[in-house]
C-alpha cells in the first residue's frame, strides 16, 4: 500500500533552525514521506536567507518534493498535515534585552527562565495563538508541534486559551541530556533507554533510566555525574559545557534523581549571575554563533548554487520533531516526553499544571503516563514555578501589571517585591512593542 504523502509547514522558517530540520526530514523520507514542505515567517527578508538555501537543499536532495516559502497566512497554513512551530517574537535583540535588564539588579538573565523568561513568555503568546489560530482557520485538521519558547508559559497559554487546539508543546532538553547519559554509559542512543521524567518544562527531574531489558541504568548514570556532570567530552561551546559541569552540583541536591540542566538558575542563581558577563550574554554569542554561522551557510549555498559540502545539520530539535510528526502520522504510540495538562498523572500537584511528563503519542493526541505522587522537595519547588507560569498567563489575558509583579515577585530567581519591581517597570518599557499596555 503506498504511504501517504505529508505536508508540513515549519512557521518560523527564518529560524537558525529550519536549515536543520529540513535536511532532516528530507533525510527521512523514507520514515516520513513528504509532498510538500513551506516556509512561513512574518519577516520576508530574514527567511528568504534561509529559504533560498533550504530551496537548493530540497531540489538537490528531494526534487519530487514541493517547496514553497510565504508571509502570507493563507498561503502557508493551506493544505497541511502538520505546523512544525519555532518562533521567536522579538528575535535576539529581545532575547538580548531579557538577559541583560534582570542582571542589572543581580538577577540571573536567561532566555526561558526568572525575569527573562517572563518577559519571553508575554511576548510569545500572541504570537504562537495567532499562528495557531492560522493553522486552524485554513487547515482544521492539522497538527501544530510546538517548539517555540518559552514553553511551560506558551503551554499553559494554548491550555488556557485554545484549550481544544491540535497543539503539542515540546522541548529537546532532556532528549540532549538522555544522549548525553546515554554516551556516558556507553549506550549508542538514548533510545536504548527508557526514562521516568517529572516536572514543569525547563524544570525537571529523571527518575527512573532503564535498558530494554528492564536493568536499572540509574545508578550507573548518577555516579558519572557526581564526577562530571553531563559534560561527556564533546566540544560544545563554553557556556553550554559550564552548563552540563554544573549539573553534578544540581544532581547533589538530590541523590535518587538526575536533573534538568535548566534547575541551576533556580538552585544556583547567585553563582550564575556572578559567572555570567553582564556585557555579553548567551543572546550576544548565538547572535555571533549560531545566527550568524547559521545565515553565511546559507549565503554561501546560494551563491555557490549548491549545498554539496555544506556544514548545516540536525540537532535534537529535529530529530524529536520528527519523531513526533512520525507518532501522530502512523499512530505509533511511540513514548515521548511532552508538556501536557496533568489531570491527576503527578497525583499531589496542581490538576490544571501544564506538566512535562512521559506520554503515549499516536494518531489522536496523546496519553499521559501516571507517575504517582511527587516528593516534598520537588513539589515545593514546582508548587512557586507552576504558581509564575499561571500569573503570566492571567496578566497577560487581565492585562494585569499586579499579576505581572506577583509572577516576578514568587519567582525563586526574584530576591524581593522591590526588586521585582524595579525589573517589570524596565522589561515594560523594553517590550512596549510586544506586551499588551498592563494597567
Ligand atoms: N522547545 C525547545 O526545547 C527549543 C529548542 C531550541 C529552540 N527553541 C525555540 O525555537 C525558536 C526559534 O529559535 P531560533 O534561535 O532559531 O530563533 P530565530 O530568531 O533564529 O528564528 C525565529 C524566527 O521566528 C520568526 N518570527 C517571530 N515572530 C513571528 C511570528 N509572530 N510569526 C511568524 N514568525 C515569527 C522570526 O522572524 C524568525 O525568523 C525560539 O523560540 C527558541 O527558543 C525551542
Ligand atoms: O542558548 P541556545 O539558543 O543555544 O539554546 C537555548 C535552547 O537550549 C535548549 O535546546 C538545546 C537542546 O537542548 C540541545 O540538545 C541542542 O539541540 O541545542 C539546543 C539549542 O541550543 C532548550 O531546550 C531550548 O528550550 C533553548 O531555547
Ligand atoms: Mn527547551
Amino acid at each position: 500500500m503506498r504511504m501517504k504523502k505529508f505536508s508540513v509547514t515549519i512557521a518560523g522558517g527564518g529560524s537558525t533552525y529550519t536549515p536543520g530540520i529540513v535536511k532532516l526530514l528530507l533525510n527521512n523520507l523514507d520514515k516520513f514521506p513528504l509532498r510538500q514542505l513551506k516556509l512561513y515567517d512574518n519577516d520576508k527578508e530574514r527567511q528568504d536567507i534561509v529559504a533560498d538555501a533550504c530551496e537548493i537543499i530540497v531540489k538537490e536532495m528531494a526534487p519530487e518534493v514541493s517547496f514553497t516559502t510565504t508571509t502570507d497566512p493563507e498561503e502557508g497554513f493551506s493544505d497541511i498535515d502538520f505546523v512544525m512551530a519555532h518562533i521567536r517574537v522579538g528575535k535576539y535583540a529581545m532575547r538580548e534585552k531579557d538577559e541583560k535588564i534582570p542582571l542589572k539588579y543581580d538577577v540571573i538573565g536567561q532566555e526561558t527562565c526568572g525575569p527573562g523568561g517572563i518577559a519571553y513568555g508575554m511576548r510569545s503568546i500572541p504570537g504562537v495563538l495567532e499562528i495557531l489560530d492560522y493553522m486552524e482557520k485554513y487547515s482544521p485538521e492539522a497538527w501544530m508541534l510546538n517548539y517555540s519558547n518559552p514553553a511551560a508559559i506558551v503551554a499553559e497559554a494554548t491550555r488556557k486559551l485554545r484549550p481544544n487546539s491540535k497543539i503539542l508543546n515540546i522541548c529537546d532538553m532532556p532528549v540532549g541530556i538522555e544522549s548525553r547519559m546515554a554516551k556516558a554509559i556507553g549506550l549508542k542512543s538514548r533510545k536504548e533507554m527508557d526514562v521516568r521524567y517529572y516536572g514543569l518544562n525547563h524544570f525537571g527531574w529523571w527518575t527512573d533510566i532503564r535498558d530494554k531489558e528492564g536493568n536499572d541504568l540509574k545508578p550507573r548514570i548518577i555516579e558519572y555525574v557526581k564526577e562530571h556532570g553531563y559534560d561527556v567530552g564533546d566540544h560544545h561551546d563554553a557556556s553550554w559545557q559550564h552548563t552540563f559541569q554544573i549539573a553534578k552540583d544540581v544532581q547533589a541536591l538530590d541523590s535518587e534523581t538526575l536533573p534538568n540542566t535548566y534547575l541551576k538558575y533556580y538552585m544556583y542563581g547567585d553563582q550564575e549571575v556572578a559567572h555570567t558577563d553582564k556585557n555579553y550574554t548567551r543572546a550576544n554569542m548565538v547572535m555571533e554563533g549560531r545566527e550568524k554561522n547559521v545565515f553565511s551557510e546559507c549565503n554561501r549555498i546560494v551563491e555557490a548554487g549548491t549545498s554539496e559540502g555544506t556544514n548545516l545539520k540536525a540537532g535534537d530539535h529535529a530529530s524529536y520533531i520528527v519523531d513526533l510528526a512520525r507518532a501522530i502520522a502512523y499512530n505509533t504510540h511511540e513514548r515521548m516526553l511532552l508538556i501536557v495538562e496533568n489531570k491527576g498523572a503527578i497525583n499531589n500537584f496542581e490538576e490544571t499544571a501544564m506538566v512535562e511528563i512521559p506520554c503515549l503519542v499516536g494518531a489522536n493526541g496523546y496519553e499521559p503516563l501516571a507517575q504517582g505522587n511527587i516528593p516534598r522537595f520537588q513539589k515545593g519547588l514546582m508548587e512557586q514555578q507552576v504558581a509564575v507560569e499561571k500569573l503570566v498567563v492571567e496578566a497577560y489575558i487581565e492585562k494585569s501589571y499586579q499579576k505581572l509583579l506577583q509572577a516576578l515577585t514568587v519567582s525563586k530567581t526574584v530576591p524581593n517585591a522591590e526588586i521585582a519591581k524595579q525589573i517589570l517597570d524596565e522589561l515594560i518599557e523594553a517590550n512596549k512593542d510586544f506586551w499588551p499596555e498592563l494597567h
